[in-house]
């Protein structure tokens, strides 16, 4: 943060993880944004003041202890010798757009967001290969927060680590992010744990531009951890190969001019989170089946955007026929919906302000 700056804005963007085969290996980040104002004035002793405005503001912490945002970028600067927040800092204006846990990355939002934070407070200039290390510390998939931080159509995986590494990695997430304030105690903030070196590594894939992505939102929130509890430790050959086959295609298929409606629809295929996750999401199935490119004309494919449980459509014309039909789908299951056309949006900024 240059010396002479009294506040900058963070801008992350929303993601959908898996797009069908790719589960916990690729996302794409989408046209919502989480954006921070940070104000930075005279020295004082009082903790920061969190506003916030947009989806979540009736539920989330605004103490910047409890906060997930404020607790990650407290989690880098207790990394790099900080015990607390910057003195300078007097308050931080949260606007919104990314709904929590409908699965179009809230949470990956918040922990790039607060890595970005920490690194902008503690002047601290990490590379974003190392901020992903600091971000894989909390969100332990790399699908979501590799998209937000980098943008695009990405890949992801986490590198084998060695023992002393993994130990290092696997450290229990109220280690990494404990909510007490300082006064709390003597020993806080010291001794955090350290993210390895090199967790996570991504590619970007080509994207075609005329492919948008259209996200129908079912009104109820689904946690991403409840959605991981229902999948099976263990998948059989079978299923494995007819994910990975398709994974193959999809990736390069998504950049391709024109787009092969016939061959991304069945390339967004999923055996290894979508068929369990059906069971917290009535309709899924239905939607993910009915709707086709030869019922929906400019339809490409279709999938659960994460953990659940929006749909994301991605599609290159008819966006509103298509969207209208699924809502017709999910009303027969007694559920509402809203839908948004998102363009595919460059990864996080950080633009300072003097
Ligand atoms: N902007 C934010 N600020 C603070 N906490 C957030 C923010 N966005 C998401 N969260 C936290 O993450 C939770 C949702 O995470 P999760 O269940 O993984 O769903 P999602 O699919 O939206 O990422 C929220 O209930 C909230 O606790
Ligand atoms: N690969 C993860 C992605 C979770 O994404 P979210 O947007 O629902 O947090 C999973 O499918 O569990």
């Amino acid at each position: 943060m240059p010396s002479s700056s009294k506040s900058f804005v963070i801008q992350v963007p929303a993601t959908s993880a898996n797009i069908g085969p790719g589960f916990d290996v690729v996302g794409l980040s989408l046209s919502l944004h989480l954006t921070l104002t940070v104000s930075l004035g005279e020295p004082s002793t009082n903790i920061p003041k969190i506003t916030y405005s947009g989806e979540g503001a009736d539920e989330v912490p605004l103490n910047p202890y409890h906060n997930l945002t404020t607790r990650v970028a407290l989690y880098v600067l207790r990394c790099h010798g900080h015990r607390s927040f910057p003195p300078e800092l007097n308050s931080i204006h949260v606007v919104n757009e990314i709904p929590f846990g409908r699965g179009l990355g809230s949470s990956g939002a918040a922990v790039i967001a607060g890595v970005l934070l920490g690194d902008s407070l503690g002047d601290l200039k990490l590379s974003r290969e190392r901020m992903l290390d600091f971000a894989l510390m909390v969100e332990r998939h790399p699908d979501n927060v590799t998209a937000a931080l980098v943008g695009g159509f990405v890949g992801s995986y986490l590198k084998e680590l060695d023992p002393k590494a993994t130990e290092a990695a696997a450290v229990p997430l109220s280690e990494v992010l404990p909510e007490y304030p300082p006064d709390a105690g003597e020993d806080w903030g010291l001794n955090p744990p350290i993210p390895p070196l090199g967790i996570g590594h991504y590619v970007r894939f080509q994207w075609n531009s005329s492919i948008k992505a259209v996200a129908i939102i079912p009104r109820f929130e689904l946690s991403t951890a409840k959605a991981r509890e229902v999948l099976p430790e263990q998948y059989s050959r079978k299923d494995l190969i007819f994910n990975m086959q398709r994974l193959a295609v999809l990736t390069t298929a998504l950049g391709q001019c024109p787009p092969d409606p016939e061959l991304i629809y069945e390339a967004m295929k999923d055996r290894v989170h979508q068929p369990y996750r059906k069971l917290l999401i009535p309709g899924l199935p239905t939607v993910t089946s009915l709707l086709t490119p030869a019922s929906h004309p400019g339809l490409l494919g279709i999938c659960l955007s994460g953990a659940g449980p929006t749909i994301l459509a991605l599609a290159t014309e008819n966006f509103e026929v298509i969207a209208e039909g699924a809502r017709e789908l999910f009303k027969q299951e007694n559920i509402e919906v809203d839908w948004k056309v998102l363009e595919i949006a460059p990864g996080s900024t950080v633009t300072y302000q003097c």
